[in-house]
């Protein structure tokens, strides 16, 4: 079956990448991904300064296959190792490149996409609003007023389509609000809904430890245990963003979870912690499943079934 996609103007082969953070911090990580069966690939969220992130452990898969739990602390090679991967990118193949941005202030933001903007390259940026804010307020994604200047700022500065990477939300309340700012924005083309849920604990039973050493134990959840999270806030946006598209992240450990995904509206679809524990054959895997779920239900192509949930 045909399981390509365009995504902010640009085909991909097929609807598959790594979520932002796994398999794309090195270039050794990206050629990985280039030479994997995704049909894109996204790098590590950039910062304006290199970064060493977090002491380890700093990720954890949690027993029985239920998910994992990070608190990375943004390691990233900076955003100009970035930006020369995008300058030397091979944008005649097949697969197009995305670059996660996460400044630590609106003005390393601009900066960023100033640089990216002046360089005049194929690449679709995807801001990382699960950024830090202020210090002792909520994170970008969870500050609507904060996240709406930003983006008034950010977005004439990219002035082409461009995407942003979203905390998953739980109220109603919150969908609307956050829908109402995004549809300000006529180039903002795709969220990226979800990044992990925030703050989880995974603590040892035997041990009586915490799984992670950064921030007494407290990291983002990722994996099977929040693709129901995941679903609703693909669907919420879908629903109430327009003319836009939505990138489904959360919980993908086969087939069968990326074409949830898609039913509940999503245009492309991340992996992440599966991924991680996989490695990069993940892709050809979720794919062939993905392909043979559609055929046995007599799909052809995603768009016989985006966004088509039934409701009761
Ligand atoms: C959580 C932040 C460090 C503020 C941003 C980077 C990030 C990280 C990370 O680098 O710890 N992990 C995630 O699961 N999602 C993210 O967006």
């Amino acid at each position: 079956a045909d399981i390509s996609t365009t995504l902010a103007g640009v085909k991909l082969p097929n609807l598959l990448f790594n979520a932002s953070g796994v398999c794309c911090q090195t270039e050794a990580d990206l050629k990985l991904m280039v030479e994997s069966e995704s049909g894109s690939l996204i790098t590590k969220s950039a910062t304006y300064e290199q970064r060493d992130g977090n002491p380890s452990p700093r990720y954890n898969p949690l027993p029985g296959g239920i998910g994992s739990i990070n608190s990375m602390g943004l390691p990233n090679e900076g955003y100009e190792y970035y930006l020369n991967y995008a300058k030397n990118y091979d944008y005649s193949s097949k697969k197009p490149l995305f670059i996660s941005l996460s400044g630590l202030s609106l003005a390393d933001n601009v900066k960023m996409c100033e640089a990216f903007v002046a360089a005049d390259l194929p690449c679709v940026l995807e801001i990382n609003y699960s950024c830090p804010n202020v210090p002792g307020k909520p994170q970008m994604g969870y500050d609507f007023e904060a996240m709406e200047h930003s983006l008034s700022v950010l977005a004439p500065i990219i002035n082409k389509p461009f995407g942003i990477k979203l905390p998953p939300y739980f109220d109603i309340a919150h969908f609307d609000q956050a829908a109402a700012v995004f549809n300000k924005f006529d180039n903002l083309a795709f969220v990226t809904c979800i990044n992990s849920v925030g703050n989880g604990l995974a603590i040892d039973f035997e041990t009586e430890e915490a799984l992670i050493k950064p921030k007494d134990g407290f990291g983002g959840l990722g994996g099977l245990m929040i693709l129901n999270t995941a679903l609703a806030n693909v669907n919420a946006f879908h629903r109430r963003l327009p003319g836009k598209q939505i990138i489904g992240v959360g919980g993908v450990v086969s087939g069968k979870e990326a074409f949830l995904h898609v039913l509940a509206g999503a245009s492309a679809v991340q992996i992440g912690t599966t991924l991680k524990e996989e490695g990069p054959a993940v892709f050809a895997r979720v794919a062939k499943e993905l392909s043979d779920i559609m055929i046995a239900k007599g799909y052809k192509t995603l768009e016989d079934f985006r966004g088509k949930v039934k409701t009761l």
